[in-house]
């Protein structure tokens, strides 16, 4: 069974004087022990996606379409229930570990916290079950008795990794990981999810600014821009040779891991994304499209698909190449 699929899911924020769209029918479903990750510009709306798979987004959102994970729909779902998927269902990991620990608990204390919600395991092996959590990201199990502050940046989001596995998911979302920390560190928090994750069939979703990360931890790649997908496929081939002018700008703009002709700096991209609340017509990267023409403007391209298991939405590439 798929383990995640996400069908037209729509979110909007309150905002003074109406509404503001974040995410615009986004649609994507991730298999058992894989891994899919959404890429874009700041504000494309990658965390609102993965917010709105937990049910996490504040009060001012509001969600349609639908979220399946397991089969089960999130949307709807009980309050009860849904406390149940947290953690044993699906579980986040978020950026920036200091600000999702506790700063005045032991951080063992906080990894418990799930197992006991859940009765993952009996009260007494407790104390155990944090034990080998630790070992099993890399710290030691007197690291139990630390707080937050006693930690270092990659030792904290250790930590939440630990938490993230708890109770043994079979979805894990990590929204920006590593990206709080050193280059060092962050190859080794993502060999480390990477290990993890791929050793028990985890399905996970990767959230990033940084194509080269995800080009380097995940198996397909989905671009965002202005709230859509704008692209999808092999995160290879998309890293590669982007279909979406953005895709190709994005991946463009970031030198390739492994590649030394391309250890260049970043180029940014020309211009800056739209207001969601005052949304451009027709294509909503049209303002900034190298190759935009009189149509686009007319058109909101949808999703088309092209060879080699991709999709595009532009209509350039629904002339040229649509399956
Ligand atoms: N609580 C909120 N109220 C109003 N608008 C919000 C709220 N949270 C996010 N937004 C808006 O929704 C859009 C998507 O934001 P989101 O945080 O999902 O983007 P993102 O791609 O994750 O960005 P970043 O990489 O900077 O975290 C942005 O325009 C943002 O300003």
């Amino acid at each position: 069974m798929t383990l995640l699929e996400v069908e037209d899911l729509t979110v909007s924020y309150r905002i003074a004087g109406g509404e503001a769209p974040a995410v615009r029918g986004v649609s994507f479903s991730l298999d058992p022990g894989s891994k899919l990750g959404v890429a874009g510009e700041s504000g494309c709306g990658k965390s609102t996606v993965a917010l709105a798979l937990l049910r996490l987004l504040p009060k001012t959102a509001r969600i349609g379409g639908s979220i399946r994970v397991d089969g089960e729909d999130v949307i709807g779902m009980r309050w009860g229930r849904l406390r149940a998927v947290r953690w044993a269902g699906a579980s986040i990991v978020f950026q920036g570990a200091m600000h999702s620990l506790n700063a005045v608990r032991r951080v063992g204390d906080q990894i418990a916290e799930p197992i006991l919600l859940h009765g993952t395991a009996p009260r007494s092996e407790v104390p155990e079950r944090v034990g080998t959590l630790l070992e099993r990201v890399g710290l030691p199990r007197w690291r139990s008795r630390s707080y937050p502050h006693e930690l270092s940046g990659g030792q904290r989001q250790r930590v939440m990794i630990a938490m993230a596995l708890a109770c043994e998911p079979k979805l894990i979302v990590a929204d920006e990981p590593t990206t709080a920390l050193d280059v060092m560190i962050q190859a080794q928090i993502l060999r480390l999810i990477d290990e993890l994750v791929g050793g028990q069939g985890i399905g996970m979703l990767m959230i990033s600014h940084d194509l080269a990360v995800l080009a380097d931890t995940c198996d397909r790649l989905a671009v965002m821009y202005a709230g859509r997908i704008v692209e999808e496929g092999p995160a290879a081939a998309v890293v590669a040779d982007a279909r979406h002018p953005y895709g190709a700008a994005l991946s463009a703009a970031f030198p390739k891991i492994g590649d030394p002709a391309s250890r260049r700096a970043p180029r940014g991209l020309p211009g800056d994304p739209p207001d969601p609340a005052d949304l451009p017509q027709g294509c909503s990267f049209r303002p900034r499209c190298p190759v935009a023409e009189e149509r686009c403007a007319e058109v909101d391209p949808v999703l088309y698909p092209v060879p080699g298991g991709r999709s595009a939405a532009c209509v350039k590439v629904r002339a040229e190449e649509a399956v």
